[in-house]
């Protein structure tokens, strides 16, 4: 990959290598834009086939948080960070502390947030090095794990889909099929059954499946098999690009709405579920509620406030599905819209110099 040029493409900020031979510590921090505020996004840890598949994963999160925290209305820009490593294997106390070094060293440029492969206990380790970290222990007054708010977000985001796709937003007795049932699905799970709807799951992971069956009555099946089951609403909640040429074929739901990153493979995936009258809930909408909740610790974290806030993803997608319909463009475009519309009044309307200027951080 020709870094420079894919950063021009798509108007990448910076991208920080960060290494630690004490601890093992190999991190990527991507920055794309900061128009909006300090790019927050999570930090992701992931064994990697190379260093390529690890700076290519950084970058296309990052950009995606820049899209996720305007189309939220945050006053956010967007970044992420990957740690090259085995979260079972590889974590210690060091590798997070020199990682948080790493981030103070940016002064509030970037804020980071648990994302898959870390925890509420990486948090606060690297919150001993700086407090450009979010997602802390409660006992610090902040969030702590944001999955659960993100599950109530992604729960909200399929009603509206579903209110789309058959003009009612009730899901009892719609089935859902749940593609990886971890940390947010879980929970995710829990509001889907509690309000009638039927569960059809499947995760590497057996634990997690068995957890499921044994709580919600759930049907399991194999990983592979998830795609072609007979169900209503697709909730991919694993890792990224499985809405492909492979598995579009097989897709009998109606509505796909769930709350993994990236979930189209490429723009021309949602290009193809769109001809096909599918309606995608673009991931970085209907999975903002994890972002939503870490950023109200930057006012002072307030529970309820934030809840209220992640409520607003209904009418976020009502809106995205909308422009939708108006300008008859996928969904995935219509947010695009959206999200890009923000920042680029935003970066017309900031043409003043201010010396110490108010912004998100100033209330920290
Ligand atoms: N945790 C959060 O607040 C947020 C999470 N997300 C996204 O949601 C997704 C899930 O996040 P978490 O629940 O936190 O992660 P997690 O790691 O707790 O859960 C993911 C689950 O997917 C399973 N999985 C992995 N590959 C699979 C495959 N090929 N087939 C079936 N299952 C598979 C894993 O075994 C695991 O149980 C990720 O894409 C993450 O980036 C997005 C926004 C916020
Ligand atoms: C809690 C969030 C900051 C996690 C994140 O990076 C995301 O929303 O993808």
């Amino acid at each position: 990959m020709e870094i420079f040029t894919y950063m021009e493409s798509y108007d990448y900020e910076q991208l920080v290598f960060c290494q630690d031979k004490n601890s093992g510590l190999k991190a990527i921090i991507a920055i794309h834009d900061t128009t909006l505020g300090p790019a927050l996004g999570g930090t992701r840890m992931w064994t990697y086939d190379s260093e390529a598949d690890a700076i290519e994963d950084a970058l296309r999160l990052a950009k995606g948080m820049t899209y996720k925290n305007a189309a939220a209305g945050l006053n956010l820009g967007g970044g992420k960070t990957v740690i090259i490593g085995d979260p079972k294997k590889d974590k210690n106390p060091e590798l997070f502390r020199a990682f948080g070094r790493y981030i103070q060293s940016l002064n509030g440029r970037y804020i980071t947030a648990e994302d898959v492969g870390t925890t509420v206990q990486d948090m606060d380790l690297i919150h001993m090095e700086t407090d450009f970290v979010t997602g802390i222990s409660p006992e610090f007054g902040s969030s702590g794990n944001p999955s659960p708010v993100t599950a109530y977000g992604v729960y909200k985001g399929i009603k509206a889909a579903a209110m789309e796709a058959y003009g009612n937003d009730s899901l009892e007795g719609k089935t859902v099929a749940v593609q990886g049932v971890g940390n947010v699905a879980y929970t995710m799970c829990e509001y889907l059954h509690e309000e009638g709807a039927k569960l059809i799951v499947t995760d590497i992971n057996k634990e997690a499946v068995q957890r499921a069956v044994d709580a919600f009555g759930a049907e399991a099946v194999g990983p592979d098999d998830i795609y072609a089951v007979d169900c209503d609403i697709y909730a991919p909640c694993a890792l990224g690009a499985t809405i492909n040429d492979d598995t579009i074929p097989q897709l009998k739901a109606k509505v796909i709405a769930g709350s993994a990153n990236n979930q189209l493979k490429s723009t021309e995936h949602g290009d193809i579920i769109h001809e096909k009258g599918i309606v995608y809930a673009p991931d970085y909408v209907i999975n903002s509620g994890g972002v939503i909740n870490v950023a109200d610790e930057l006012n002072g974290y307030n529970q309820h406030r934030a809840m209220k806030k992640v409520e607003t993803i209904y009418d976020s997608l009502t809106r995205v599905f909308e422009i939708s319909r108006r300008d008859n463009v996928p969904t995935y475009v219509a947010a695009d819209r959206m999200a890009e519309e923000r920042i680029k009044s935003v970066s017309t309307s900031r043409s003043q110099f201010l010396l110490n200027g108010h912004h998100t951080l100033s209330r920290r």
